[in-house]
């Protein structure tokens, strides 16, 4: 084993889990992938694959702190912790501070907790991930990696609410976008399966997993974007309704005597797929009970659709014309189902599905078009190496220091 430290350590940490990957940026091959899942509770558990089969270890009731040491064990006893060179964090709010990955400090990570309120699902559980890892690997330079980054580039008439302009001035009130890292790789490498120029493509991509959202790409650019403020607005997701009524708010309050927090969790814990179909949040379990007869499955699935696809043709009048809708993410790329009822329904839009390729790439990369169709295709995402390549591309500018 090459024993030059050269491997970027990445953390996605949740509210629940620590998702982790020993990535080498100059092979681009993953050493480890992991995940220490459901912190917290009994039953928590360390699951990893490295170069062989899949391992799962149990955590008991362990917290993040706790996994995280389970993790540096397990990286140790792989021999890989002295190979790190740096660690590179998704973190999901940026604000507008951020338009590109940045290296670590006091000054980001008080940015970063000014953006808590944005993303409450996401942000203070990142925090906890860079304080814990700053702990317990107190002597490598730390990166972030933003979600909201990539979108930064979109124009005022298309991030602006139309509310009171006082609201952005003084607290910049405004749509702001995520899953950045995942359209920055997906964009790139379905320019590369076309054979076009990224940085004269035109294209649509929908990021699909258990946050949802779509994004218009133009010359290598974000110009628009579904999620908002926070990762609620825009499409239907797992839990979350996307898009409503604001007056829903005050409708529920003088009916239900609920609070502004009541609402909130509802919209953003109880609703989406998992509201509707009052079965569960994850497509596949809906799929399966869809095809088995259950209707609100059926309809929640349905409601999905048609709004991914309505939202996508919106999404298209971004752009002066269409070289690829890009379909990523846990149901993007896995679920031709859904594929083929958003393609169907676009078919103004020139798309025809090719129902074989569809089929086959129900977990691969490829167009799912037919020629002479406007252009579909699935691409697996991969925000772990997009988040290594910053941080090496960072750590290899930086001083030696962290500067913490
Ligand atoms: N074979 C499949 N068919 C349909 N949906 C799938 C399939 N595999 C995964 N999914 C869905 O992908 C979603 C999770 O996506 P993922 O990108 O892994 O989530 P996260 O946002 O947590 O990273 C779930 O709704 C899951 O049901
Ligand atoms: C921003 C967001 O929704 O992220 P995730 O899909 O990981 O929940
Ligand atoms: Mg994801």
């Amino acid at each position: 084993m090459n024993t030059t430290p050269s491997n970027i350590l990445v953390i996605n940490c949740g509210s629940s889990s620590i998702k982790f990957a020993v990535i080498n940026p100059a092979s681009e091959q993953a050493l480890i992938t992991g995940i220490a899942e459901r912190l917290g509770e009994a039953g928590a558990q360390l699951v990893w694959r490295g170069s062989q089969q899949k391992n799962t270890t149990a955590l008991e009731t362990a917290d993040h702190d706790l996994a995280m040491q389970a993790i540096l064990t397990l990286l140790a006893e792989q021999q890989l912790a002295d190979t790190l060179i740096a660690i590179g964090h998704r973190v999901v709010h940026g604000g507008e501070a951020f338009t590109h990955s940045t290296l670590i400090n006091k000054a980001v990570k008080q940015a970063i907790a000014d953006c808590q309120s944005l993303a409450p699902l996401h942000n203070p559980a990142n925090l906890l991930g860079i304080t814990i890892t700053e702990k317990y690997f107190s002597q490598l330079p730390q990166v972030a990696v933003f979600d909201t980054a990539f979108h930064q580039t979109m124009p005022a008439k298309a991030y602006l609410y139309a509310i009171p302009y006082r609201f952005y001035k003084e607290k910049s009130v405004r749509r702001y976008g995520f899953h950045g890292t995942s359209y920055r790789y997906v964009a790139e490498t379905a320019c590369q399966q076309l054979g076009i120029d990224y940085q004269h493509s035109q294209l649509l991509c929908a990021h699909l997993g258990n946050g949802c959202s779509a994004v218009a790409v133009s010359n290598g650019q974000a110009v628009d974007t579904t999620m908002g403020l926070t990762p609620l607005e825009g499409l239907v997701m797992g839990t979350r309704s996307g898009n409503l009524d604001p007056n829903l708010f005050s409708f529920l309050a003088d009916e239900y005597g609920y609070s502004l927090e009541d609402t909130s969790r509802i919209l953003n814990k109880e609703s989406g797929l998992l509201g509707l179909s009052e079965l569960s949040n994850d497509m596949r379990t809906l799929e399966e009970a869809a095809n088995q007869g259950n209707q609100q499955a059926q309809l929640a699935i349905s409601v999905f659709c048609y709004q991914l696809a309505k939202t996508l043709g919106g999404l298209a009048t971004a752009l002066p014309r269409l070289d690829g809708l890009v379909f990523t993410g846990g149901i993007g790329e896995n679920s031709s189902f859904v594929r083929q009822q958003v393609i169907k329904q676009l078919a103004i839009l020139g798309f025809t599905l090719d129902e074989q390729a569809n089929q086959q790439h129900g977990n691969k990369q490829g167009v799912i078009t037919q020629p002479g169709s406007t252009c579909a295709l699935v691409v697996k995402t991969d925000e772990e190496l997009m988040i290594a390549r910053d941080t090496a591309s960072l750590v290899n500018q930086a001083p030696a220091t962290p500067n913490h």
